[in-house]
């Protein structure tokens, strides 16, 4: 079932067009990858998408129109994101982060000491990501990999039915990558799992589907290995259609 279908969707910045027209849908239990260069629109697709900027176009979920809610709006309707840099509170435990994240307002000293009961979305929430073992881990003490999980969760425990994630695996050891990926397979049932990644391997990987983005535009869409085949996404990345598409693996 598709989740989120964006059609037509358009960003100016002054007279610049970083996004001219971009239609792709993301369905549930999908892990659907947005790639291309860098400058090619892909954040500014998210950032329109979750109403950090203005975009036209449509951007439809459950048949509601999400373009022109605020960030705030645009979540509450099921639209979560993660950027780059993780913003978890560093020094609450794992399981306070996700109470927080969940609306479970504690008092601050049942919040400050230890918990009583989990509730039984962040309890699911530590197990799909992971972080039961770490749930009494103060947030600030996670590798870099884990607090991009703990985002996730964050998310999950919201009941976000799309996950827009911005580059979730940079700076990833290569296994904290691998469970990054099965992680997004976990979390993708019943939810559309949109990644903006320029790590090809990841993508070849854990990508359901690929939107290959250049210039604002959309360049191929598509399964992995229709779009290493596309010769445009091929010269695109690679400056020559003539190359293998093995190549664009390791682009
Ligand atoms: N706030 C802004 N004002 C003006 N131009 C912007 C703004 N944000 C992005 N741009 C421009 O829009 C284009 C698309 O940027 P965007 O960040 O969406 O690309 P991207 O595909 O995500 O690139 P990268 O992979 O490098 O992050 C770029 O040329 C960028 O310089």
């Amino acid at each position: 079932m598709t989740a989120l279908s964006i059609r037509d969707l358009r960003v100016r910045f002054g007279a610049f067009t970083a996004v001219g027209g971009v239609s792709f849908d993301a369905a549930d239990d999908e892990v659907h990858f947005l790639i291309g260069p860098n400058g090619a629109g892909k954040t500014t697709c998210v950032d329109a998408i979750t109403g950090l900027v203005r975009g036209s176009g449509s951007v439809t979920m459950g048949g509601t129109e999400l373009l022109g809610r605020s960030v705030q709006a645009t979540a509450r309707r099921g639209v979560g994101r993660t950027f780059q840099t993780a913003s978890v509170f560093e020094q609450l435990t794992v399981v306070q982060n996700l109470d927080i994240a969940a609306g479970l307002h504690r008092r601050w000293p049942a919040l400050l000491g230890m918990r009583r009961s989990v509730e039984p979305r962040v309890e699911q929430a530590l197990r799909d990501t992971g972080l039961t073992e770490l749930q009494d881990a103060a947030a600030g003490t996670l590798s870099h990999g884990q607090k991009q999980w703990l985002e996730i969760g964050m998310l999950l425990v919201q009941d976000a039915q799309a996950l827009m994630l911005d580059e979730p695996v940079a700076g990833m050891s290569h296994d904290e990558r691998v469970a990054t990926g099965e992680l997004l397979h976990r979390v993708k049932r019943g939810r559309a799992v949109v990644v903006v990644e320029h790590d090809m391997e990841f993508m070849r990987t854990f990508a359901s589907r690929v939107t290959v983005l250049h210039q604002g535009q959309v360049l191929s869409q598509g399964s992995v290995t229709e779009v290493q085949e596309d010769p445009r996404v091929q010269e695109v990345y690679l400056g020559t259609a003539a190359q293998p598409e093995e190549e664009l693996v390791h682009a």
